[in-house]
């Protein structure tokens, strides 16, 4: 194991950040520290970089106890959402700067300087200032930079955070590229569930300072542990109390399932290649299903509308908490 964390409580005054955290992170693996905001992800990163200490409990990397390690002796690179590069420096100044501090011989920091700027598609950049990239072209600069002095551990606290949205896919793409030919062990945080189900060896789901989950993207999204992990990985809706993907319900204008629960379509909605539909069961419940454009329109589907929903065969379903428990949901 790359990171062993053993029993981690940490708290801010009264508040408990993060209570009895034990996981175990495979080296090599890409990792993604995933929830919502103020769930720990953060403390728990700072942890392991060793910018904050746990109140109890332990952190181990590489077989080496860690827990009272100052930062620079973890061997950990790590790269913030707002990551200060050397403004004066150039591209190349800024990922020799930690070679050049460790006085590695000169032929080897040109090289290796080269080389990881090969590695980030920075090459034709390297005499630019970083003021003259964009901003993912910057955030490349940085994981060039925490790389340069061969981390065994890379810690990435929403990386991608500040860029738009079609940078981020790209550099999303890029970072699981990336990751493939150098293989070190790197854990990111991200409260977005779709760039953890894209980029992500294994996720873990933290929430309220606890960890919910730990899986990989399939298991998460087709086993989930709770109502929670459901409803955060992907869309959920609820039908005859139960927990249930939109996607996994099957929709009829007759009564054809046994058990089927009746409502009126309140509102549809038509998304891309998919159509959302609202349904307002005789119980009262909101429903969502969707459909494919083909579907819908083969069905008629319309405002008004009385239909039937079932689960489909093999639809993942949970208990949801705190909804009103309706009709026991019948497995078409
Ligand atoms: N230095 C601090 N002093 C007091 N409270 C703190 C401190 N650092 C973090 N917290 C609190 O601990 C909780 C967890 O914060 P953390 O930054 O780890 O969450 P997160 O999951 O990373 O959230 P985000 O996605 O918003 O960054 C939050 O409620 C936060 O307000």
């Amino acid at each position: 194991m790359s990171i062993e964390i053993t029993g981690v409580n940490k708290s801010f005054g009264d508040f408990v950040a993060l209570e009895n955290i034990n996981l175990s992170l495979p080296t090599g693996q890409l990792t993604a520290l995933l929830g919502p905001s103020g769930g720990g992800k953060s403390t728990l990163l700072r942890i392991i970089a060793g910018l904050d200490h746990a109140d109890s409990g332990s952190v181990e990397i590489e077989g080496t106890n860690a827990t009272h390690l100052p930062p620079q002796k973890r061997n950990v690179g790590f790269v913030f959402q707002h990551y200060a590069v050397f403004k004066h420096m150039s591209v190349a100044k800024n990922v020799a700067f930690g070679l050049e501090i460790r006085k590695r011989p000169k032929a080897e920091v040109k090289q290796r300087v080269a080389e990881l700027l090969e590695l980030v598609h920075l090459s034709q950049f390297a005499d630019r200032l970083p003021s003259q990239l964009s901003g993912g072209q910057r955030q490349r600069l940085a994981l060039a930079r925490a790389l340069a002095v061969e981390p065994s551990v890379l810690l990435l606290d929403e990386p991608f955070g500040a860029l738009d949205a079609k940078v981020r896919k790209e550099l999303r793409d890029w970072l699981r590229r990336l990751h493939d030919e150098v293989h070190v062990t790197t854990v990111f945080v991200t409260h977005d569930q779709e760039e953890a189900l894209e980029v992500a060896d294994e996720i873990v789901v933290i929430n309220q300072g606890r960890v919910e989950q730990v899986g990989t993207p399939d298991e998460l999204y087709d086993a989930p542990a709770s109502d929670f992990v459901m409803s955060f990985l992907g869309e959920a809706t609820t039908l005859g109390g139960q927990l249930i993907r939109p996607h996994d319900i099957e929709l009829t204008t007759s009564p054809t399932a046994v058990g089927a629960i009746e409502g009126v379509v309140s509102r549809v909605l038509r998304v891309g290649f998919e159509v959302r539909v609202t349904v307002l069961t005789d119980a009262g419940e909101e429903v969502v299903v969707t459909l494919t454009r083909t579907a819908a329109r083969h069905l008629g589907v319309d405002t008004g509308r009385h239909v039937w929903l079932s689960a489909a065969a093999g639809a993942v379903t949970l208990p949801s908490a705190g909804l009103p428990v309706g009709t026991p949901l019948t497995v078409a």
